[in-house]
Formats: structure tokens, C-alpha cells, sequence
């Protein structure tokens, strides 16, 4: 039996180019890949984490931000237990493109996942065109956790991931609480590792 207490599955979403592989390479492997090539379909990365004391497994989906992807990427929001919309503070465009993205997560993702909007690529200090108070405003509004990073520079990278395993592990913990014996039962998704888990977080 594998060595964690809890699996949660967070998955990226967003415009193409916004930074998402950069974010998921920076926290899993530490770095800043040169010349990083577009996302054909989807991508997954593991990175296990200690919160509190306990090991939690993160499995990380990377999907492509292109449109001729969508429908492939799509079908994987429904076992998230936790979603990132990512968009480019230096591009208006792909702050426009949100509320479609806010579409197709009502359309497709489980409505208990946790939902965070990053602004990525804040080292670019001067080809910003969205100020923080407009991220954070669209973020309140839609009832999501903001935040802005920069994968380049490793800000706040870290950070959002370990915010999101441990407000997942939070939730984990209060089911357990309120249904004792629910941390045995497996979640029933459609990915092989996570019906694997020993004590899995269930929606
Ligand atoms: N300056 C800066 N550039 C970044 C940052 N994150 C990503 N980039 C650059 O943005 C470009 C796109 O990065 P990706 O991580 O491939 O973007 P993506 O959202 O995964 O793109 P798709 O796979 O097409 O959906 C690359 O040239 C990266 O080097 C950042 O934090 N700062």
C-alpha cells in the first residue's frame, strides 16, 4: 500500500501561454523550464506533500490551453477535487477569455471543487495590464481564492499548492469527523490511482 493518507486531484486550466506547465514544473521539479513547448492534450505530475503531519499525494493535471484541446481537457475536470484558472497578468486577452473558462467549470466540474483564479507572470513588472485589485475583485465576485505568482521566479508557487492541499485536507479531515469510516471508503472516480488510495477524500 502506497505511503499517503490523502490523493487530491488538482487540475489547470486556462488560455494557451498563460503559464500553467511553468507552474506545475516550478512546484514539482523546482524549475523553470527554457523554451517550454505548448501542451498537447493533457499532462500529469505527482508531488507528495506533508500537511501537519500528515502525506498528502497531489496528482496535477496540466492541460492544454488551445481551443482544438478543450473537449479532451474538459472531460477531466469532473474528478478535481481542487481546479486552478490561470490567466497572464501582462495580457488582457486572456483576462477576457475567464468567464468562459467559469462557464465550462459550471458545465463540467464537480460544484463542491475548490476553485482558485492565479495571475501568473508578475515578474514582468511593467507589461502589466491587470492590476491586482481587478484579479482579486473577479475573483470575490465568483467566490474563488486568489493569488499571483510567478512560475519564473518561484513566487508564490509553493504557496498555492500547499494552500490548496491543505484547505483539501481540512475539508478530508471534517468529513472523517462528521462520518467516522468514510476515510476507508474510495473515491469513485474514473482514475485507476485514485480508487487505489487508502483513504481517499470522497465528494
Ligand atoms: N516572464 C514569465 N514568463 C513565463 C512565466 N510562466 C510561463 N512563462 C512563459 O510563458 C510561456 C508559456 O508557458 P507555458 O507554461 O507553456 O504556458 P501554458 O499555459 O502551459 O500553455 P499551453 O500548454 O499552450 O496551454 C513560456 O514561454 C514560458 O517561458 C512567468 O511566471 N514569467
Amino acid at each position: 500500500m502506497e505511503d499517503y493518507k490523502y490523493l487530491f486531484k488538482i487540475v489547470l486550466i486556462g488560455e494557451a501561454g498563460v503559464g500553467k506547465t511553468c507552474l506545475v514544473r516550478r512546484f514539482t521539479q523546482g524549475l523553470f523550464p527554457p523554451g517550454q513547448a505548448a501542451t498537447i492534450g493533457v499532462d500529469f505530475m505527482i508531488k507528495t506533500v506533508e500537511i501537519e503531519g500528515d502525506k498528502v499525494k497531489l496528482q496535477i493535471w496540466d492541460t492544454a490551453g488551445q481551443e482544438k484541446f478543450r473537449s479532451i481537457t474538459q472531460s477531466y475536470y469532473r474528478a478535481a477535487h481542487g481546479l486552478i484558472l490561470v490567466y497572464d497578468v501582462c495580457s488582457q486577452r486572456t483576462f477576457d477569455a475567464l468567464p468562459q473558462w467559469l462557464t465550462d467549470i459550471d458545465s463540467f466540474a464537480n460544484e463542491k471543487v475548490l476553485s482558485y483564479l492565479v495571475g501568473n507572470k508578475i515578474d514582468r513588472g511593467d507589461a502589466r495590464e491587470i492590476p491586482t485589485h481587478v484579479g482579486e475583485q473577479f475573483a470575490e465576485r465568483y467566490e474563488m481564492k486568489y493569488i499571483e505568482t510567478s512560475a519564473k521566479e518561484a513566487d508564490n508557487v509553493d504557496k498555492l499548492f500547499l494552500d490548496i492541499a491543505s484547505r483539501l485536507t481540512e475539508d478530508a479531515r471534517e468529513r472523517n469527523r462528521l462520518i467516522p469510516g468514510e476515510d476507508s471508503m474510495n473515491i469513485s472516480s474514473n482514475t485507476k490511482s485514485i480508487s487505489s488510495c487508502s483513504r481517499c477524500f470522497k465528494f
